[in-house]
């Protein structure tokens, strides 16, 4: 069972980003006064960076218990830990290098320089989620193609239905080997909340609404309990009635 996409819709960019931050800090802080611990699943992208430096400035970010967070991400580009394409050095420059995070519960995606292969990071990262992926919410940028995590159109992961964690290669967009969540991971998360900004995404959030996942990647973006899709005026322009 998957939650019908809501859809809010924000005046530009900064205003989203500081938007989906307060209520990415509401929400953790909910989940944490009825169960103590709360899981967020972290997205790389233009918008989803700059909603993690939008949490890094709000005072508010305080309520938050960081050290009984349990980090993920969605996915990952398959390269060197020190390199800037990765969505992990993005996120903690922005974000989880002024947290007081217990390292037990950060978990990155392998880099692609610790011996192994992306399929058997995909397996490591795999066995690291266990069978726990209710996740209470998870953020996911959105290419101009729809993708979603690194699960792009026509790529032979959009067909995976038992696997959590897959590896991918021939990304259309660099660099072209990445370590992914696939759709079984992604819709058994809680909240699943797609933000996207700009005009170049406003095709991609039409398709997203109205095509299936196999068309579209973010079709396939659906939480059990809620689906937010968080967009500002510009991406929003393709959706009839806006
Ligand atoms: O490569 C990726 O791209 C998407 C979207 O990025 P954007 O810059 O167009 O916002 C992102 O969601 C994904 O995590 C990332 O690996």
């Amino acid at each position: 069972m998957s939650a019908v996409p809501f859809v809010v819709v924000h005046p530009d960019p900064a205003v989203l980003a500081q938007a989906v931050a307060a209520r990415l800090i509401t929400r953790l802080t909910d989940v944490q006064t009825e169960r103590g611990t709360a899981s967020v699943v972290l997205t790389g992208g233009t918008i989803g960076i700059a909603t993690l430096a939008a949490v890094a400035a709000s005072p508010a970010r305080d309520a938050v218990d960081w050290r009984a967070v349990d980090v993920w991400w969605g996915d990952e580009r398959f390269v060197p830990a020190d390199s800037p394409d990765r969505n992990e050095k993005q996120a903690r420059e922005a974000l989880l290098d002024v947290l007081d995070l217990d390292p037990e519960r950060v978990h990155p995606m392998p880099a692609s320089h610790a011996g192994l292969s992306a399929e058997e990071a995909a397996d490591r990262y795999a066995a690291a989620l266990g069978s726990g992926v209710a996740f209470d919410v998870l953020m996911l940028g959105m290419g101009p193609d729809s993708h979603v995590a690194s699960l792009f159109p026509g790529h032979p992961a959009l067909h995976e239905n038992d696997r959590l964690v897959v590896a991918v290669h021939d990304s259309p967009k660099p660099p072209p080997t990445r370590v992914s969540l696939t759709f079984p991971a992604i819709q058994a998360a809680r909240e699943v909340w797609v933000i996207a900004s700009g005009a170049e995404k406003a095709a991609a959030v039409r398709v997203a609404l109205t095509c299936d996942q196999l068309a579209a990647p973010a079709a396939g973006a659906r939480g059990v309990e809620k689906t937010l899709f968080l967009i500002d005026r510009a991406s929003a322009a393709e959706i009839p009635g806006q």
